[in-house]
């Protein structure tokens, strides 16, 4: 049975994998999926019904029954979990760092994986995440890892915080990305690291504009040789 094809592209928080893949995406006519919004929503739902970040045991049923959509309107995606729109607020970086903690547990995540595999639908799909090429979709046809200095991953959040008018401190940021950095690349399952065949971008000295260029020369490289 022919399937749909997927783009996965992988990287450390802040790197520009949902800029880059939600362009990608645009470009191509694909579907996107967002798969730390996934991660996100459980460390929400987890501070709803007040079970612990790391109580594996307990999130199991949260996570494989997560009352959660993603409806396409005509200014973006909203996430809608338990009737509530989180779509602004999973964004915060305390969200993020629980949605690490919850990340690591190793049952957390087969527990979500048939729910990521759902949004492989023709014509394809560009997935974003930290473990789409390796673990989630490792038959995809074109995989990248987008990666950038960590300083420079905390002056482009601290950017676009800036620009939502929030107060943020950049030594904090910097913190807290190395702090979920070092959880990602460090976790006993789909840990953070490039799958063999990707392609490494490191786009601490390039533009988006430029990033995009390259990635999709790589991907149309990739469809027209698979
Ligand atoms: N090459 C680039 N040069 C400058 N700014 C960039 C570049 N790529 C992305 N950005 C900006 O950096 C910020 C973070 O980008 P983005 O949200 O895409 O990162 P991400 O890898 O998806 O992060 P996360 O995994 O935490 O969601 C955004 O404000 C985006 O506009
Ligand atoms: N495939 C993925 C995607 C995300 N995570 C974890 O979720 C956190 C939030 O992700 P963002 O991309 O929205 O920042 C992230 O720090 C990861 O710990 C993951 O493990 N696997």
């Amino acid at each position: 049975m022919q399937v749909a094809p997927v783009i996965t592209i992988d990287g450390p928080s802040g790197a520009g994998k949902g800029t880059i893949s939600a362009m990608l995406a645009e470009k191509l006519g694909w579907h996107f999926l967002d798969s730390g919004a996934i991660y996100r929503v459980l460390a929400v739902a987890s501070l709803h019904h007040q079970i612990d970040a790391l109580d594996e045991m307990g999130l199991v049923p949260l996570a494989s029954s997560l009352d959660v959509s993603f409806e396409t309107q005509s200014g973006g995606t909203r996430i809608i979990l338990e009737g509530e729109d989180v779509t602004e607020s999973i964004r915060t970086e305390e969200v993020g760092a629980v949605a690490s903690q919850v990340a690591s547990l190793p049952r957390i995540r087969e527990a979500l994986l048939r729910r990521q595999r759902a949004f492989r639908e023709e014509p394809g799909l560009v997935a974003d995440g930290r473990d789409m090429g390796t673990v989630v979709f490792p038959g995809a046809q074109a995989k990248i890892f987008l990666t950038a200095s960590a300083e420079e991953r905390a002056m482009r959040r601290y950017k676009q915080l800036k620009d939502k008018g929030l107060d943020v401190s950049i030594e904090r940021l910097l913190t807290d990305i190395q702090a979920r950095d070092e959880r990602d690349i460090n976790r006993s399952v789909a840990p953070l690291v490039p799958a063999e065949d990707a392609l490494v971008l490191d786009s601490t000295q390039l533009s988006i504009t430029q990033v995009l260029e390259t990635v999709m020369q790589f991907v149309e490289d990739r469809l027209q040789n698979n």
